[in-house]
């Protein structure tokens, strides 16, 4: 089906704003830099990237029958929240898998954030001593089991939704609704980084994009910043799932290879740890534009944005569009990073 085909179900406030961040653009001395704010997209638990690819997802849920939605992530996973606030909107239950995706050692770890707004909704959040992988995981598959033993009908939803057959095409819309926004402010984007894990996000742009070029003849440029630290398997994961995109939409050709940038050097060694880019790049859009960004996801985007600005790999005569996904809950299970003085 052609993109405006497919069925969604709106879950969003509307276009999600843009953001032209002066400040931080003056202090970079180089491309101009805005932001479109998935943060503040939706009424439904702080929102998030998330729940654009769910919207696409939801009409699936209501013509399967299902009671249960099932899914996983890490304690503080945005995408389980997520899932959690939208099975609470539509009056379903939410299973979700919490593994132990971070190492990261703060008793509060499983208390507070996205958990904590999860069992709020009423989700049933188990924990799994399980590490992080982006791949189907053995644990999902039992919860997706138990749901059924027990009476209920579970409908599946894999971690980040990026496994999930519509999971690209939120972020095919997306870059449909960026064409607009230009279109209102007057500006082109050239360049747009996002955060790369599970890859649909990303993986949805490069096939929007690309159908948009084929539209228009403009060409963008896609940087995905990986935070998986685990950059292989995420790169094969990218294209496959835009490959996959690329025919639900009917794109009608090949992605090229130069139509795939994937970054690595903001990751550090392992997902979920900041390190010292991470950092810096927090504290700059914090103290500059009062943007708030997460160790896990998007400050790590952000520090890729920052240094590409810096150095020109991001031309001075660029204007680039910063994907800031949300993810900020998870701020409260890291609260260690900003001790008091
Ligand atoms: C705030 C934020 N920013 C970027 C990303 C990366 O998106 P993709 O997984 O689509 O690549 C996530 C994902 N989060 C996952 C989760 O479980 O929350 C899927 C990993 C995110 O939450």
């Amino acid at each position: 089906m052609r993109l405006h085909e497919i069925p969604r179900h709106p879950l969003t406030f509307g276009p999600s704003p843009l953001q032209h961040l002066r400040r931080l653009s003056t202090h970079l001395g180089g491309a101009q830099v805005w932001a479109k704010r998935e943060d503040v997209n939706s009424g439904l638990a702080f929102g998030g990237n998330k729940v654009r690819k769910l919207e696409y997802i939801v009409p699936d849920v209501l013509a399967s029958g299902a009671d249960t939605l099932v899914s996983i992530g890490g304690y503080q996973s945005n995408h389980t929240r997520a899932v959690a606030a939208v099975a609470a909107h539509l009056g379903l239950k939410a299973r979700l898998v919490q593994e132990k995706w971070v190492p990261w050692d703060d008793p509060v770890n499983d208390k507070v954030g996205n958990i904590l707004l999860s069992r709020m909704m009423g989700a049933d959040s188990r924990l799994d001593p399980a590490g992080f992988d982006i791949g189907i995981r053995d644990s999902w598959k039992d919860a997706l089991r138990e749901v059924e033993e027990s009476g209920g009908t579970a409908y599946p939803i894999p971690a980040g939704a990026s496994e999930h057959p519509l999971g690209g095409v939120g972020f095919a819309n997306w870059a449909f609704e960026v064409a607009e926004q230009e279109k209102a402010l007057g500006v082109h984007f050239d360049t747009i980084v996002v955060c790369t894990v599970t890859c649909s996000t990303h993986a949805g742009m490069v096939a929007g994009f690309a159908a948009l070029e084929d539209l228009t003849g403009v060409r963008r440029r896609v940087i995905g910043i990986d935070a998986s630290a685990t950059l292989t398997k995420t790169r094969d994961q990218l294209e496959r799932i835009a490959r996959h995109t690329a025919e639900v939409i009917e794109l009608g050709r090949n992605l090229r290879d130069d139509e795939f940038t994937l970054l690595e050097g903001w990751a550090g060694d392992l997902y979920g740890i900041p390190v010292d880019s991470t950092m810096a790049a927090m504290r700059l859009g914090a103290e500059l534009e009062a943007m708030i960004t997460d160790p896990v996801y998007e400050g790590k985007s952000l520090a890729g944005l920052i240094d590409l600005v810096r150095e020109r790999d991001i031309p001075a005569d660029s204007t680039v569009l910063f994907a800031h996904l949300g993810g900020q809950p998870a701020l409260n299970a890291y609260h260690s990073l900003f001790p008091g003085s």
